[in-house]
C-alpha cells in the first residue's frame, strides 16, 4: 500500500514560496504543486529551471545550492479544477486578492489556507472582501516567517538568514481571538496542513513553532515591528540590512514607539491578556508587555534585522530596486489606517505616515531614473 501523500499548493513560488518548497521536498513526501499566474509564467519557470526549485543556503558553510524536481506545476489555465486541500499563500500582501481569484471555486470549508506574509491587514481583506460567506470559508492559518531570502541578479534565490517560522489558526471573528491550548492539540492531531508543517524532521530544519493565535499574534506584532523598521528604511536608504546597524537606533525608536502606542489600542485583548487569563491552565501563559516595549524592540529589531539578516537585502528594498510595487500599505500604512479607524489624531501616526511617503517616493524615484536616466551621473 503506497504511503498517503499530502498535497500542498503553493501560490507564489518566490523567495518565501521557494524556501518552503525546497525544505518540504527535502524532508517530507508531500506533493508540492506551485500555482503560477499564467501558462506563460509556468512555461518560463520550466524553461529557466528545468522544472526544479532551487535555493542557495548562504548562511551555511560552502553556501550549498539545493535543487529538487517539481512533479506538477499548475496555473489558472491548467488547474485540475479539484477542491484544494492545502493552500500556501506566499505572494506579496497586495497580490493576495488577485492571486486567489482563479482558485476561489476550489477553496471550501475543508480547505486549509495559510498566509505566509509580512505585515497586517490581509486577514481583514479575506474576512471583508473574499470569504464573506461563513458556510464555505476555509480553515485559515498564519505563518510568521523570519527567514531572510533574496533573489540575486542571476535569478538564484539566496537563503541569507535562518530564523524560523511560527504558525497558528486564525480567528474568523475578533471574538475568537483568544484561543485555548486545546485548539493547538486538536489541529496537531487532525489538521492535514498542521500535521505536514509540524512533521518532526521538517519542523526542526525549518524552525517551525505551532501555537495559539494569541501567542502567534505576539510574534506577528514582534515581526511587524521588525518589518516596519527594516523594510522601508533599507528601501529608502538603498542599503543591505547590516550596513546601517550602528546608526539606525533613533529612527527605529521613533517608528517603534508610535507603532506600539497604536497597536496597544487596536489589540487590547492581547495586551490585557495576562490580567484576564493569567493563572488559567486552559490558556498558555504569556506576557506580551514584557516583550513589546520600545527599548526591547529597538534592540531586537536591530539584532534580527541587522545581525541575523545582516547579509539580506530586505524584500521591500528588492521590490524597490526591481521597480515592483512595495508592501508599505500592509506595514507602516496599516498603522496609519489603524489610527484613523480608531479615530485618533492624525499626528498620532505622523512618523509612520512619513516613512510610508518616503518609501513610496524612493520607489517613484527608482522608476523615474529607469525612464529618465540617473541625473546624478550628469
Ligand atoms: N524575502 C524575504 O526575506 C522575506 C519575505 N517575507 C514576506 O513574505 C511574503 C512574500 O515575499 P517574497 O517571497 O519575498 O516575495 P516574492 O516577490 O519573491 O514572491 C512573490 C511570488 O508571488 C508570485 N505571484 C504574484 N502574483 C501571483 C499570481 N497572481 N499568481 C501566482 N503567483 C503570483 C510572484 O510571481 P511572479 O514572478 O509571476 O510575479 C512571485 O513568485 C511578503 O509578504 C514578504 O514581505 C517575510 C520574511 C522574509
Ligand atoms: C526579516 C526581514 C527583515 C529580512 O530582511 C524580512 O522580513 C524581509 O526582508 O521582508
Amino acid at each position: 500500500m503506497t504511503a498517503h501523500r499530502t498535497t500542498i499548493h503553493i501560490l507564489g513560488l518566490g523567495a518565501m514560496g521557494t524556501v518552503l518548497a525546497v525544505d518540504l521536498l527535502r524532508f517530507t513526501n508531500a506533493l508540492v504543486v506551485p500555482l503560477f499566474r499564467s501558462q506563460e509564467r509556468l512555461a518560463q519557470f520550466q524553461e529557466a529551471n528545468g522544472n526544479k526549485t532551487s535555493i542557495r543556503k548562504i548562511y551555511l558553510e560552502g553556501s550549498p545550492l539545493l535543487s529538487y524536481p517539481i512533479e506538477r506545476c499548475e496555473c489558472p489555465e491548467s488547474f485540475s479544477k479539484k477542491p484544494i486541500d492545502n493552500l500556501v499563500v506566499t505572494t506579496k500582501t497586495y497580490q493576495t486578492k488577485e492571486a486567489l481569484a482563479p482558485y476561489l471555486p476550489y477553496i471550501n470549508e475543508n480547505t486549509n489556507l495559510i498566509l505566509i506574509q509580512n505585515g497586517l491587514g490581509v486577514l481583514e481583506l479575506l474576512r471583508e472582501e473574499i470569504f464573506t460567506d461563513s458556510k464555505d470559508r476555509p480553515h485559515l492559518f498564519q505563518g510568521v516567517i523570519s527567514h531572510g531570502v533574496y533573489q540575486d541578479n542571476a535569478g538564484v534565490f539566496n537563503h541569507a538568514g535562518w530564523a524560523g517560522m511560527k504558525i497558528a489558526r486564525l480567528p474568523w471573528t475578533d471574538e475568537d481571538m483568544i484561543q485555548k491550548k486545546i485548539i493547538v492539540k486538536q489541529d496537531l492531531a487532525n489538521n492535514s496542513l498542521v500535521k505536514l508543517l509540524m512533521e518532526p524532521k521538517f519542523a526542526k530544519e525549518f524552525g517551525m513553532e505551532h501555537s495559539t493565535y494569541q501567542e502567534m499574534l505576539s510574534g506577528q506584532l514582534f515581526k511587524f515591528l521588525v518589518n516596519a523598521c527594516i523594510n522601508p528604511v533599507t528601501a529608502i536608504l538603498d542599503c543591505v540590512n547590516g550596513e546601517m546597524k550602528d546608526s539606525c537606533g533613533p529612527i527605529f525608536r521613533s517608528i517603534i514607539d508610535e507603532c506600539l502606542q497604536i497597536l496597544r489600542m487596536a489589540y487590547k485583548p492581547l495586551f490585557g491578556y495576562r490580567e484576564k487569563f493569567g493563572g488559567n491552565d486552559e490558556y498558555p501563559d504569556m506576557n506580551i508587555n514584557e516583550v513589546l516595549t520600545t527599548d526591547n524592540m529597538v534592540s531586537e529589531v536591530t539584532r534580527i534585522g541587522c545581525d541575523v539578516n545582516a547579509k539580506n537585502s530586505s524584500s521591500m528594498r528588492q521590490d524597490s530596486l526591481f521597480l515592483r510595487d512595495i508592501e508599505i500599505e500592509f506595514i507602516n500604512g496599516y498603522v496609519v489606517r489603524l489610527a484613523s479607524k480608531l479615530n485618533l489624531d492624525p499626528n498620532s501616526s505622523k512618523v509612520n505616515k512619513t516613512i510610508q511617503e518616503m518609501a513610496s517616493l524612493r520607489l517613484a524615484l527608482n522608476r523615474s531614473r529607469k525612464i529618465n536616466g540617473d541625473w546624478r551621473s550628469n
